[in-house]
């Protein structure tokens, strides 16, 4: 059983079709990436999968259960974690409580089951901020706010904060946009290391096809919310559907 599955997932917004009848299943461990020109349907077939746009038709099964119809935060404690694009980071509170806040955020569920679980939640709460925060090298700016981080480290605590949600499944979106190539790289090499020991599944949207195409086991290409490929890499490069529908920019 895949750990994630759509079947015939559809959105419109009016007569938009923004995602048309995409089936496609990601395995439990695998590196996949989705990309696709601009409008295609990337952060659509995301905010449908993670909850916080409802599919106008379709399937999405996750372990095997059936999330459609899910609010955000109950997909969440299944195991669905994301990153955002834009910032989703408090930028008055400190590094740190902005990865206590969304650890909090999931926890939540078995505070309110069990009051005398008081004691295990904050600590687990702690230990799970403490761990992130190691792997994300973002230990020492701990204490500083949050707005006053460089850009690259920003970008970092976003990943920090949908790793603090404890996922299984992450969706990266656009995780390494606008960085330099050292920060770029240090990004590629927490991407590998998510998956390589934390046994993460990782889904990564992205605009730098140098990224997509050295860490993908798997590539999804959409166009016009249509999934019109999906292989690995040099499947993908060689696919003839998918360089017509990059035809002229030169990524593929
Ligand atoms: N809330 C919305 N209301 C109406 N139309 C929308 C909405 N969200 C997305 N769309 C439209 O759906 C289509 C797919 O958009 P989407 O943002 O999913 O594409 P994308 O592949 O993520 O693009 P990009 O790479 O530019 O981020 C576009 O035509 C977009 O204008």
């Amino acid at each position: 059983m895949s750990l994630l599955e759509t079947r015939g997932l559809t959105k419109t917004f009016g007569g938009l079709r923004a995602l048309s009848d995409v089936n496609l299943s990601v395995e439990q461990g695998e590196l996949v990436s989705l990309i696709g020109p601009n409008g295609a349907g990337k952060s659509t077939l995301i905010n449908v999968i993670t909850g916080r746009l409802r599919p106008s038709d379709g399937d999405i099964r996750y372990d095997g259960q059936d999330i459609v119809g899910m609010d955000p935060h109950e997909i969440a404690q299944l195991g669905v974690g994301r990153t955002f694009q834009t910032a989703s980071i408090f930028p008055e509170r400190t590094v740190r409580e902005n990865v206590e806040i969304a650890a909090h955020a999931v926890e939540e569920g078995s505070f309110s089951v069990n009051f005398f679980r008081r004691r295990d939640y904050f600590d687990d709460v702690i230990e799970r901020t403490d761990t992130v925060l190691e792997t994300i090298e973002l230990e020492d700016e701990q204490e500083l706010e949050a707005k006053s981080l460089p850009y690259g480290d920003k970008r970092r605590l976003e990943v920090a904060i949908g790793l603090a949600t404890g996922p299984d499944l992450m969706f990266m979106d656009e995780p390494t946009a606008g960085m330099s190539p050292t920060e770029t790289e240090m990004t590629v090499e927490l991407i590998e290391q998510l998956r390589e020991e934390w046994g993460m599944t990782i889904c990564l949207v992205e605009h730098d096809m140098d990224v997509i195409f050295g860490v993908s086991d798997r590539i999804f290409v959409l166009n016009e919310g249509e999934l019109i490929a999906d292989g690995t890499p040099s499947e993908i490069r060689e696919n003839e559907t998918v360089r017509e529908a990059y035809l002229g920019s030169d990524v593929v």
